[in-house]
């Protein structure tokens, strides 16, 4: 059964930071993402639910036009992203935490965080590498290290203290708290809240339903790379058979 709920008639008028239609995409001959709909508005937190394989890091990646899509339209901030690069999309104002993270060997936490550091589009920084230092002092503990030798939780933090030098106005997170200890991910969701609290859009996908059911304004849920459920969690909770049934959760 599919469950889209519309989007409340005062939202309709915001422009949408991203806006998914019918977003089809292939790897080769194998057909993942089947007409993907999603739209963000600035400020949301939006969660991309899934089981493994249903094409949530795919949808991310199509957002992000490292796979672009065969058919459909990704528009950020009312602007198509057709024939437009990552990295010019990044600019426009997109903060990636990848699975992975793409933390570099051989530079150390200062330069991981100097690199990529900008003003927003309208000149602005309010994420300086002080405040990042502030919100992450793990980091500024290690500032001299090299990120490669940083444990998994100190290289996540890294990873989005990174994507924050950026001054995003959208943060992608794809699977931030995968592989840590418990009181390392309990740290990373305070900093998710802290991310929401200061205006920040954000995707988040992870297998935390509990933490992305308070966090997150919304939740698109994908099957076999389609939309089966699109609305609050308070319609999520409402139901369960969803949860139950595409996630595994009793
Ligand atoms: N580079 C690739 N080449 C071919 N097939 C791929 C590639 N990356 C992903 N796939 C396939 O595409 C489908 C969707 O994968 P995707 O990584 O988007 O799923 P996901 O929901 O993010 O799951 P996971 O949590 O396992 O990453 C899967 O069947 C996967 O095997």
């Amino acid at each position: 059964m599919t469950a889209i709920q519309q989007p409340h008639p005062a939202q309709a008028a915001v422009t949408p930071l991203v806006e998914v239609r019918g977003l089809h995409t292939y790897y080769g001959e194998s057909h993942v993402l089947h007409g993907i709909d999603l739209t963000l508005l600035p400020g949301e937190t939006l969660s991309l639910l899934g089981r493994n394989g249903m094409g949530k890091t795919t949808t991310l990646k199509s957002i992000l036009a490292f796979v672009p899509p065969r058919r459909g339209e990704v528009s950020i901030k009312g602007q198509s992203t057709a024939k437009r690069r990552p990295w010019q999309l990044v600019r426009q104002g997109i903060g990636y935490v990848p699975e992975g993270r793409g933390i570099f060997p051989g530079i150390s936490v200062r330069e991981h965080l100097i690199m990529a550091a900008r003003p927003n589009e309208r000149g602005q920084s309010p994420w300086t590498l002080e405040r990042v230092l502030d919100t992450f002092p793990r980091l500024g503990q290690r500032i001299h290290h090299d990120g490669s030798l940083l444990s998994g939780g100190e290289q996540q933090m890294l990873s989005i203290g990174r994507a924050l030098t950026t001054n995003p106005d959208l943060i992608i997170l794809d699977e931030a708290t995968e592989g840590l200890a418990p009181l390392i991910r309990d740290e990373i969701w305070k900093i998710i809240r802290e991310i929401k609290a200061s205006g920040i859009a954000s995707i988040i996908v992870d297998k935390n339903i509990d933490n992305l059911l308070e966090v997150a304004d919304r939740h698109v849920l994908l099957v076999k790379g389609e939309v089966v459920f699109s609305g609050d969690s308070r319609g999520l909770r409402e139901d369960p058979s969803m949860l139950e049934t595409h996630l595994g959760v009793a």
